[in-house]
């Protein structure tokens, strides 16, 4: 066992820093007066204070190096959840977890802030101001949270008072805001090809988004809180915008800003899904001749359809949590951020 860090110290690492939290959450530290080790498949920054180490979180000695006098460790990285690939979102959320815990205890660090997602509770039908203390999802929506929902286990279960480790878990809805490559770009994308113009569904089902800067907020306080007599170690924290909104209505103040059309006509629920379902299946079938991603995936006319919000009272009691910047503002500050997404340029 390495000797420990001195407690306090203000180095940390966030692997999985060069993605689109990880980087908001890397400048919010530097902000803070942290210095940051940076671990990360893949370079996309540089910045004073942050040290970059490249390397694949299941490479324990490349993770030693990154964790060299470092006390506090964010763990943000994953594959992303459209490359849709079970094998790696094993090796990686699982096993490269497991990894990572390991490298944590074997350089000494003593706390470790794990990003989860609040779609470990869901199936895929209505979770309505869902609590922690729902039951993880029997049957996931996709690959991807299944092992969302292991690599949580994992980390909350390696919390370790008598050692001197512990954990705690953030668990962040449908983040959005500057430099996100998945939500605006995906839905910008559907709009261009003409396929925004239906609600799945009657439109009316409420849904979190959470503002980029409000998911590091809650990291932060949930490191800074993280301490052997406080209440949060080894439990999962829900951080959202704590507005929920209607996805559609969502959905059309970003393409109303970027200068699309808003989405006008219904197509019942059922409908969509199972022809999303067919098309799964049509795709699975053809992909030893073709490969084609639909836009209309069963998850997304999950995600799209069904109420799914969070309580974030939990992380308002013990982290004195409250989101700093409003649904309005993130959605204006993104819109504006995304001046090569606008219709026509
Ligand atoms: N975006 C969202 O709405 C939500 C995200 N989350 C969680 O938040 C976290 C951050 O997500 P987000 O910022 O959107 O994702 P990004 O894909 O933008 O960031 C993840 C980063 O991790 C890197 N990475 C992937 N695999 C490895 C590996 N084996 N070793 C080292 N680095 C690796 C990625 O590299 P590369 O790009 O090359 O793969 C990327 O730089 C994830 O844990 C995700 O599950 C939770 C709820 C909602
Ligand atoms: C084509 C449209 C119907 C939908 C376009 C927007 C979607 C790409 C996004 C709407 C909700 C988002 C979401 C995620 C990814 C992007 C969306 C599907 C996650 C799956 C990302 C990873 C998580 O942990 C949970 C997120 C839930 C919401």
């Amino acid at each position: 066992m390495a000797t420990r860090v001195r407690p306090g110290s203000k180095r940390c690492a966030v692997i999985g820093g060069s993605g689109f939290l990880g980087r908001h959450l890397v400048e919010k530290l530097l902000d803070r007066g942290y210095s940051v080790s940076l671990f990360d498949i893949r370079q996309s920054y540089e910045l004073p204070g942050v040290t970059f180490h490249q390397g694949d979180l299941c490479d324990k000695q490349a993770l030693l190096s990154a964790l060299k006098d470092v006390s506090l460790v964010f763990h943000c990285a994953s594959p992303a959840p459209s490359s849709d690939d079970r094998l790696l979102f094993e090796r990686v959320n699982i096993q490269g977890t497991q990894t990572v815990i390991q490298a944590c205890l074997d350089a000494g660090v003593q706390k470790l802030v794990l990003t989860s997602s609040a779609s470990v509770v869901f199936e895929g039908t209505d979770v309505k101001n869902g609590k922690e203390d729902l039951p993880y999802a029997k049957k996931p929506i996709d690959y991807y949270t299944q092992t969302k929902i292991e690599q949580e286990k994992l980390v909350l279960e390696a919390c370790n008072k008598p050692k001197g480790f512990l954990t705690v878990a953030i668990r962040p809805h449908g983040i959005f805001g500057p430099r996100d490559p998945q939500l605006v770009p995906t839905l910008v994308d559907a709009a261009r090809r003409g396929k925004m113009k239906f609600i799945i569904g009657d439109g009316t089902n409420l849904v979190d988004f959470t503002y980029v800067e409000n998911v590091v907020h809650g990291h932060i306080l949930a490191a800074e809180h993280l301490r052997a007599d406080s209440p949060i170690c080894g439990k999962p924290y829900h951080i959202t915008n704590d507005e929920p909104i209607r996805f559609w209505d969502f959905m059309s103040e970003v393409l109303v800003g970027l200068g699309y059309a808003a989405p006008r006509f219904h197509l019942p629920y059922t409908l969509v899904y199972g022809l999303a379902l067919l098309l799964w299946l049509l795709t699975w079938i053809l992909h030893p001749f073709m490969s084609f991603k639909p836009t209309f995936t069963p998850m997304r006319v999950a995600l799209a359809g069904t109420y799914h919000y969070y309580s974030c009272e939990r992380a308002k009691e013990h982290l004195g949590y409250k989101p700093v910047v409003s649904l309005k503002e993130g959605i204006a500050r993104t819109v504006a951020s995304y001046p090569h997404l606008r219709r026509g340029a």
